[in-house]
C-alpha cells in the first residue's frame, strides 16, 4: 500500500458570531465550503467550551465502565447502543480499533440507555447536550436550505428530533491506546475512510488527539481515497469540525461534497498521537418519511428510510466485496450480538 501523501490543504474556518445579523454572509461561506471541501471547522458557535469539556467527561465516565456493564446497552439494528470493534468498514474490511455508543432522541433508546445507578447523571446531561448539537445543526440547515433555494425549514422538518421515530444520533467514540512498540498491521485503522451519509455531521475533536485526515471526495481517484493525497485535520479548542454527508450531497443534486475521511491509526512515534482518543460526533439522520429530491431533481424522490436502506445495503456489498478480495469469510461485519453495525457511517 505505502506511505499516505499528505497534503496541506487549508479546510474553511466560518464563524457563526452574530448568526441572526450575519445569516447572509455566514450562508455563503457555507455553501462555498460545501461546494469545494466538504468539510469544514466552526468557530464563535453557541456551544461553549465548557460545555465541550462537560460531554467529553461524561463520555468518557461511560468508557471507563466495565465492558460487563456497557453490555448492558448493546448495539442494535436501530441504530443504538454500545459495540467495540464491531464495526468494519468496508474500506478495510476489518474492525475499526474503537468502541463506540451510539444514541437518540425518541422510541428506539428504550432499554439503550446505561442505568441511572450505573452511571448517575449520564441520561440527562447526555440528552442535554445532544439538543444543543441539534440547535446549531438547525441553523447550518436553514443556510444550506437558502443557498439550494429551499425554504428555511426545508431541512429542520425533516429532521424533527420531537418526532418519537426521529434517527438522529450522538455518537460517543473512544479509540484504543496504542503500544507504541508493536507495530499493527498496515490495513489497521482507528476508524478506516469512509464517507458519512447523513445530511451533516459534527464532530468534536480534543486537542492533542490527532487523527482525523481528510481527503475531499471530487480529488479521491482510488477506492476509499487509498494511494490518494490526504490532509490531517488542524482545529483550534472550542471549533467544531463539519462534514457534509451523502445525504446532502444527493439532496443538493451533487452541488455540495461528502468527504472522505478516517482516523489514522498511529504509527510515527515522532508525530502521531498513540493515547487513547475521544470524539463525538452528532449525525443528522432524515425521518423515515420525508422526502428527498434535488432543486434540479437529478435524482429520483426517495424517503428518508429509502435512502437510509440503500445506503446500508451498498455499505454491505461494499464490505462483502472486500472480505472476498481479502479472503475473509463473512463473519466480521457484524458484532458479537450478530448485528450489523454501520451506525450513520
Ligand atoms: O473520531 C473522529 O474524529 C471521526 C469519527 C467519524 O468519522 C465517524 O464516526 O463517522
Ligand atoms: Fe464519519
Amino acid at each position: 500500500m505505502g506511505a499516505t501523501k499528505y497534503t496541506d490543504r487549508s479546510i474553511p474556518r466560518v464563524s457563526l458570531a452574530d448568526f441572526d445579523k450575519r445569516i447572509d454572509e455566514i450562508t455563503s461561506q457555507l455553501v462555498h465550503a460545501a461546494e469545494t471541501d466538504g468539510f469544514f471547522s466552526l468557530t464563535d458557535t453557541e456551544i461553549t467550551i465548557p460545555e465541550i469539556d462537560a460531554i467529553f467527561a461524561t463520555s468518557e465516565s461511560f468508557f471507563a465502565l466495565p465492558d460487563e456493564v456497557k453490555g448492558t446497552v448493546p448495539f442494535t439494528h436501530k441504530n443504538v447502543g454500545w459495540e467495540k470493534k464491531g464495526q468494519v468498514r468496508p474500506s478495510t474490511g476489518v474492525a475499526d480499533q474503537k468502541e463506540s455508543y451510539q444514541l437518540q432522541f425518541g422510541q428506539n433508546m428504550t432499554d439503550k440507555w446505561i442505568a441511572e445507578d450505573a452511571l448517575p447523571g449520564f441520561k440527562p446531561s447526555a440528552q442535554d447536550f445532544m439538543k444543543k448539537a441539534q440547535s446549531l445543526s438547525e441553523k447550518l440547515m436553514i443556510c444550506f436550505a437558502r443557498g439550494l433555494g429551499f425554504p428555511d425549514d426545508h431541512f429542520i422538518k425533516a429532521h424533527d428530533i420531537t418526532r418519537p421515530d426521529c434517527q438522529s444520533v450522538l455518537r460517543l467514540l473512544h479509540y484504543f491506546e496504542v503500544d507504541k512498540s508493536q507495530k499493527l498491521q498496515e490495513n489497521f485503522y482507528r476508524a478506516g475512510a469512509h464517507a458519512d451519509w447523513d445530511l451533516l455531521t459534527l464532530l468534536f475533536q480534543r486537542p492533542g488527539q490527532s487523527g482525523l485526515e481528510i481527503c475531499p471526495g471530487r480529488e479521491v481517484v482510488t477506492s476509499f481515497g487509498i494511494g490518494d493525497r490526504w490532509t490531517k485535520v488542524d482545529f483550534s479548542p472550542g471549533d467544531i469540525v463539519c462534514n457534509i454527508g451523502d445525504l446532502l450531497m444527493s439532496w443538493s443534486d451533487d452541488r455540495f461534497k461528502s468527504t472522505f475521511h478516517r482516523v489514522k491509526a498511529p504509527t510515527d512515534p515522532e508525530t502521531d498521537y498513540f493515547g487513547p482518543r475521544y470524539s463525538i460526533a452528532f449525525f443528522n439522520q432524515p425521518c423515515v418519511d420525508c422526502e428527498i429530491q434535488g432543486p434540479k431533481g437529478k435524482y429520483p424522490k426517495v424517503t428518508g428510510a429509502e435512502f437510509t436502506k440503500a445506503a446500508m445495503e451498498r455499505n454491505y456489498n461494499a464490505l462483502k466485496a472486500k472480505q472476498e478480495e481479502l479472503g475473509q469469510k463473512r463473519q466480521d461485519g457484524v458484532n458479537g450480538s450478530g448485528t450489523p453495525v454501520a451506525a450513520s457511517a
